[in-house]
């Protein structure tokens, strides 16, 4: 069936979320999720240096099952499509949100384009239709809170 996203805000104070995978994809994302001081960790089998310097938890393992408990959301950078499938179902089964870098298809859930002054904050998703025209609105929206001194 045709993917559906619903905009929300998600409370994350108290949460903890999980990123497979340690290069440059799960690197962009642990960027964002910072902004918002999230509490993330990280599973893979080798972490790029960036995340090794970050101070963010990370475990050297292959991706299995029992990780998932406890986390509120997981995002899967792995980049091997076999691992982004176990992710789903376990997710699935376990009732933790699930994100598959770049691929809506096996989404739960998608990251919108995020623009955030204080207490507003802005999301802008295009359905997982057209992250550039996120992009876009985005920015648009950003340079117009900007000139009314937000
Ligand atoms: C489904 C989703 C992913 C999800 O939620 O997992 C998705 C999917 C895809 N992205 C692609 C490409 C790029 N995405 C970015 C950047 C961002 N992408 C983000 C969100 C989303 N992108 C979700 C949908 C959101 C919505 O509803 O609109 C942002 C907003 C937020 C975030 O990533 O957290 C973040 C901006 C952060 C910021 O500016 O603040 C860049 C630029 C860059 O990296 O610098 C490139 C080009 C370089 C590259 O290719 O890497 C392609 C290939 C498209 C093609 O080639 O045609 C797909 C696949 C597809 O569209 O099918
Ligand atoms: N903004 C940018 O510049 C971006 C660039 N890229 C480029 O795209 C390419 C791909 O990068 P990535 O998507 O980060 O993929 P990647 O292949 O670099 O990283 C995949 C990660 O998943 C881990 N992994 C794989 N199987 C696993 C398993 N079974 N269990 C646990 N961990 C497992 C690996 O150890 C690795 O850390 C790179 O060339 C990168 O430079 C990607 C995203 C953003």
């Amino acid at each position: 069936m045709e993917k559906n996203f619903l905009p929300i805000a998600l409370n994350i104070a108290d949460e903890k979320i999980l990123i497979v995978g340690g290069g440059k994809s799960a690197w962009s994302k642990i960027q964002i999720l910072q902004r918002f001081d999230a509490d993330v960790e990280v599973i893979a089998l080798e972490v790029c240096d960036e995340i090794k310097e970050s101070g963010i938890p990370y475990a050297l393992k292959a991706y299995e099952e029992a990780d998932l408990d406890g986390y509120l959301m997981v995002y899967s950078c792995s980049n091997n499509a076999e691992v982004d499938q176990q992710i789903v179902r376990d997710g699935k089964a376990a009732g933790v949100l699930v994100n598959i870098h770049d691929q809506p298809a096996l989404c739960q859930f998608v990251s919108p384009a995020i623009h955030q002054q204080g207490d507003i904050r802005v999301a802008v998703s295009s359905n997982a239709k057209d992250v550039y025209a996120s992009i876009q609105v985005r920015n648009e929206i950003r340079t117009f809170l900007e000139s009314q001194n937000r």
